[in-house]
């Protein structure tokens, strides 16, 4: 039976905390309820989860349950939401929403964490503003008493933006919208070999019920030839438009056409445009062998990606954190992401500015549409605009102002090399410059750059380059040499092909590649042409940013090796996997695949690993196994970087785990080694090199037709793209070397991500050492 009495509210601070996922499923709501759960209980307070959403508020009883440490284990590889999620009509009423207010103050329920789409928080939001009203009409129908709704009277409420879709203003990415980006970017990828097999054109549906988020991001990462989005219509005339753009791109030569088109489209008259009106224009018009495709629930499916693993567990702590620094007067929070930092932001503000997306969109205020979207929105339209459409006349530079721009990669392989450099060469062509391909990095321009027939420096052409929006490595090959070996051929060749400017994407050493130009530009005027470097390295440890093209692709397929590992050790049960990671000295990939799988140790280089660290944390594994009653989801994962220690090898770590075991549990060591490197970039690297490839160019090009001497003034002449905080920004090359970057070690000074290892420590309950870790070696 339900109870009818509140239970006395918690001592001091300490709160009920119940969570709720809401609204479509989407991946990595478990990650967020695992995240909340946990912190929860580590911070002292009782832990709830309630099920099917709101359904279960207002139902309450046994849907409300208190949540124990373990109820949690193995959630984050889980995809869709395993407390249930519903769209609940009685919670868009008022009754409803008063039973749920009365069921949550039975439970003595004092804080309520909502993980949900658009609609979802806007109910929160409504739950929120009438919860005053909402007290006292329990009282006066003497559902409650004067006395068992006191200490209720301030609802605790946070948001977390849980949603395929990234329909909510205020927050760079929602839960679960890169994972959903991972699946469409498989189908299509897939799709796109039977296209070109077959000259076909695919009018692709994806989901966005609202939003364009989706299928702009899908038509970015795969290089589609157009894109239908809610937010930003096709002109009056659409039907021309899209066969002028891909009968362009079929007189050039593509055999494949890809037109992605958003659940919620429509024309600047807000008339749906369907999948089927633009199967047909393309095979009437354009004599296409056109097919449609829908991708549908897949979309939501499969586990959730590293991205939303990371981005619901920091939330979901940050959550916690923003319950427990409440107070009457803060306005109810929804906890976002800007670029690369958690944020709180007003509830209120981010359901008014989402619901003003609406409300332009309805008005045809289309440029008020996408303002209202995150800040990347816009970016990302003008990006895809501008490296779809070739030959946009408005984009031609006078010819003074264009430029020949040589493009070179340079240091290890990495997701997002091609992607960056298509985007600069489709850039290049529609603003006039001549993109130049300096092939096999310094290497290969001093030494063969005049080879016959086939030198390596040589034009880049669009076709070319269009096949590689999905393509993983390096198509115009990479190595790690240095300028340094052939200052004067480097120079000759600068001269000998007349370079304005350079584009560099690589990881460390293009970096230091391009700190050693500018250090010789005093002895070699050559070099006193501008030159930007877009990071690039599965290790993350390019100073300047804090994210480095391919080290998303990693972590992921870190997760996935990982998530292997583990389903074997918990298959096996009493197993505990010790991996080692890629990353040199930076140890980014280790810590943040660690929060991503929840991993029971992650040793770093920057820490190192000693005997004492390691008996304690074999002391806790021989504690977990001995409390372990053969459960299900029992593996465990240890992470170790490849430098963490040259003694305690990943190897080594498991045979000692081995022996201090003595048959109670076992230990097994793995190394995905180059694995790491993926196949196909992620989708993140994807649009991330598209976005920072155009934003390279856009800034070379500012320094077109000034001298060489102005140039070399300019701190700015030679700077790292990158992600700092909430910005996306240049800084210059000079202030980074400096200020940012430990040359022996080669990573940087400051690594933002350092802050985040103690949370994967309290995730996994790894019991805290007073002298383990915390100290940089
Ligand atoms: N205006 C509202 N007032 C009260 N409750 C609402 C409101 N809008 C939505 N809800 C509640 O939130 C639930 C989920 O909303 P909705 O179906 O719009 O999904 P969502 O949260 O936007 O997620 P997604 O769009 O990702 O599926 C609804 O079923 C309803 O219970
Ligand atoms: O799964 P359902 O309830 O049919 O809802 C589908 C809708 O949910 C979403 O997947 C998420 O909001 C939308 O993109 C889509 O329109
Ligand atoms: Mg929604």
């Amino acid at each position: 039976m339900a109870p009818t009495e509140a239970p006395p509210p918690l001592e001091g601070k300490k709160r009920r905390i119940a969570i709720l996922t809401s609204g479509g499923d989407a991946p990595g709501m478990n990650g967020a309820v695992r995240a909340v759960v946990r912190q929860s209980i580590a911070s002292g307070c009782e832990s709830y989860v309630v099920y099917e959403g709101y359904e279960g508020l207002v139902q309450g009883g046994d849907m409300i349950k208190e949540m124990q440490w373990d109820d949690v284990r193995g959630y984050l590889s889980e995809g869709g939401t395993l407390i249930g999620t519903a769209r609940c009509l009685s919670f868009r009423e008022r009754p409803g929403r008063l039973q749920a207010a009365k069921n949550m103050v039975l439970k003595g329920i004092d804080a309520l964490v909502i993980c949900g789409g658009d609609g979802s928080l806007t109910g929160a939001d409504t739950l929120r503003a009438e919860w005053p009203g909402l007290m006292d009409e329990l009282v006066q129908k003497n559902e409650l008493s004067a006395d068992q709704v006191k200490p209720f009277r301030h609802l605790n409420i946070v948001g977390l933006v849980g949603s395929i879709d990234n329909d909510m203003s205020s927050t760079d990415a929602t839960i679960g919208c890169y994972t959903s980006l991972h699946r469409i970017c498989e189908a299509v990828d897939a799709i796109e070999a039977t296209a070109y097999s077959h000259q076909r054109a695919f009018v692709i549906k994806v989901m966005g019920r609202h939003c364009g988020w989706l299928a702009l991001m899908a038509s970015v990462a795969t290089g589609a030839d157009f894109c239908l989005i809610p937010e930003m219509p096709p002109k009056e005339d659409w039907k021309t438009e899209i066969c002028d753009i891909v009968s362009k791109h079929r007189k050039m030569g593509k055999r494949k056409t890809i037109v992605i088109v958003a659940e919620g489209a429509h024309d600047c008259h807000l008339e749906p445009i369907s999948v089927s009106a633009v199967d047909k224009l393309l095979k009437e018009k354009l004599g296409l062998d056109s097919k449609v495709t829908e991708l549908g629930h897949v979309q939501r499916g499969g586990s959730a990606c590293a991205y939303d693993r990371m981005l619901s567990t920091l939330q979901g702590v940050e959550a916690v954190q923003a319950v427990l620094d409440a107070t009457p007067d803060i306005p109810s929070p929804v906890i976002a992401i800007v670029e690369n930092k958690i944020v709180r932001k007003p509830l209120l503000e981010a359901v008014k500015l989402t619901q003003d997306v609406t409300k332009a969109i309805e008005a045809k205020k289309f440029e008020e549409a996408v303002e209202g979207r995150d800040a990347e929105f816009r970016e990302y339209m003008n990006a895809f605009n501008i490296t779809t459409s070739l030959e946009q006349p408005d984009l031609i530079l006078p010819t003074e102002k264009r430029m020949r721009i040589g493009i070179m990669h340079v240091g290890a392989p990495a997701g997002g090399m091609n992607p960056a450099t298509r985007a600069a060469v489709a850039y290049c062509l529609a603003r006039g410059h001549t993109p130049i391909g300096l092939y096999n990095g310094f290497t290969g321009l001093c030494r063969h750059h005049d080879d016959k027939p086939l030198g390596s420096v040589r034009e880049l052409k669009w076709l070319e380059a269009d096949s590689w929006a999905s393509l993983g490595g390096s198509d115009i090959g990479t190595n790690r040499h240095l300028p340094s070996e052939d200052y004067e051929a480097t120079a000759a060749c600068f001269e000998k092909y007349k370079l304005d400017a350079l584009f560099f994407v690589g990881g460390f050493e293009a970096f230091h590649a391009v700190s050693q130009l500018r250090v010789a530009r005093k002895d070699y005027p050559a070099f006193k042409i501008p030159m930007t470097v877009i990071p690039a390295t599965v290790s993350n440890n390019v100073p300047g940013t804090e994210y480095s093209l391919g080290s998303d692709t990693a972590l992921n397929q870190l997760i996935n090796f990982s998530d292997t590992c583990r389903q074997s050790s918990s298959s096996s049960r009493r197993c505990v996997f010790v991996i080692e990671t890629q990353g040199g000295h930076c140890s980014y990939m280790a810590t943040i695949g660690g929060l991503a799988v929840g991993a029971v140790a992650v040793y770093t280089a920057e820490e190192g690993i000693d005997i004492k660290t390691l008996a304690h944390d074999i002391d806790s594994l021989r504690k977990t196994f001995a409390e372990d009653r053969g459960q299900a989801r029992a593996g465990k994962t240890i992470l170790v970087n490849e430098k963490a220690s040259e003694i305690y090898t990943a190897e080594r770590i498991a045979k000692i785990i081995n022996a201090e075991a003595k048959d109670r549990f076992e230990a097994k060591s793995a190394i995905p080694g180059h694995f790491l490197q993926g196949t196909a970039p992620s989708p993140m690297d994807r649009v991330r090199a598209v976005r920072f490839g155009v934003r390279s160019l856009q800034h070379l090009e500012s320094f077109a037709g000034k001298s060489k001497d102005d140039i070399a003034a300019d701190p700015m002449s030679t700077a790292v793209i990158g992600i700092i905080g909430a910005k996306v920004q240049f800084t210059p090359m000079e202030k980074v070397e400096t200020e940012d970057t430990d040359w022996k070690k080669r990573r940087p000074i400051n690594e933002f991500w350092m802050a985040l290892k103690p949370i994967v420590d309290t995730l996994s309950g790894r019991p805290p050492m007073e002298s383990a870790g915390g100290k940089k070696s």
